[in-house]
């Protein structure tokens, strides 16, 4: 559903993402975990089709800048960025209206009440706190109803309930059949509902566990990201 082949990519000297190879595979919520400066939102920029980049992405077997490739996937970014002088419903009205959603007014009701939202329709862009813009951004992405979701450090700025329903909205669209990828570098955030974890250092994968392998050995997921990262092991929760 998801395929990276060979992504590299290269600002100035700086190789952020060097020869990347994975999948996400339909039903799988593969997360991309890594210290700050790995390279992760560099993949999900360059996998969204907003970077250029060496190598091949393919959303729903297409090419990743292709307009069936763009049908199919929703992005989250790690800074959201509604516009000033839209309100909340219209900017759901202006994502429904370029995805052609049916039923989208049904579709954004339940996401705005899902989110918290409801009260907030008549606010404009600009008259947003960064919790509120990051809760749009998701109703955003969501509302197309995407196969493939790319996600880059969403819960960040999310209140308790709105963590709480977002993770619950990402095991529904799992059991949907969606791919999910979530960056991250806090693995507590993902621990309960990741299927494939991708550890990123300087621009590489590298290791790759699924939930699967991790219980069949008895392999520690978050010491094995230390002895990746830092050589070290710890019983610290937050990567
Ligand atoms: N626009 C840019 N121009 C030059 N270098 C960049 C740019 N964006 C990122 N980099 C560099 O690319 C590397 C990977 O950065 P990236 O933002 O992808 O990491 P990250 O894993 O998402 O980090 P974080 O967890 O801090 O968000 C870093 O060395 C960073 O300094």
């Amino acid at each position: 559903m998801l395929e990276v082949l060979d992504l590299t990519k290269k600002y100035r000297n700086t190789l952020a993402n060097d020869h990347l190879n994975f999948r996400v595979e339909p039903g799988e919520i593969a997360v991309l975990i890594g210290p700050n400066g790995a390279g992760k939102s560099t993949a999900i920029k360059c996998i969204a089709g907003l970077l250029r980049f060496n190598g091949n992405i393919a959303v729903c077997g297409h090419p990743n800048k292709t307009l069936e490739a763009k049908r199919s996937f929703g992005y989250i970014p790690e800074i959201p960025a509604p516009i000033e002088t839209l309100t909340v419903y219209e900017h759901l009205e202006f994502i429904a209206r370029a995805y052609k959603v049916e039923n989208w007014k049904d579709k954004a009701r339940d996401l705005l009440e899902r989110m918290e939202l409801d009260d907030k329709r008549k606010k404009l862009g600009k008259e947003l706190s960064k919790g509120m813009q990051q809760k749009l951004s998701i109703c955003c992405a969501l509302l197309p109803e995407p196969r493939v979701i790319l996600m880059d450090e969403p819960l960040i700025g999310l209140d308790p309930h709105a963590i709480k329903e977002l993770k619950t909205i990402l095991i529904e669209l799992r059991e949907k059949g969606c791919a999910i990828l979530v960056s991250t570098h806090m693995l507590d955030s993902v621990r309960e509902f990741w299927d494939k974890a991708l550890i990123m250092m300087n621009g590489q994968i590298a290791a790759v566990r699924t939930r699967a392998e991790i219980e069949s050995t008895g392999e520690d997921l978050e010491q094995l990201f230390f002895e990746i990262t830092e050589g070290t092991q710890t019983g610290g929760a937050v990567l």
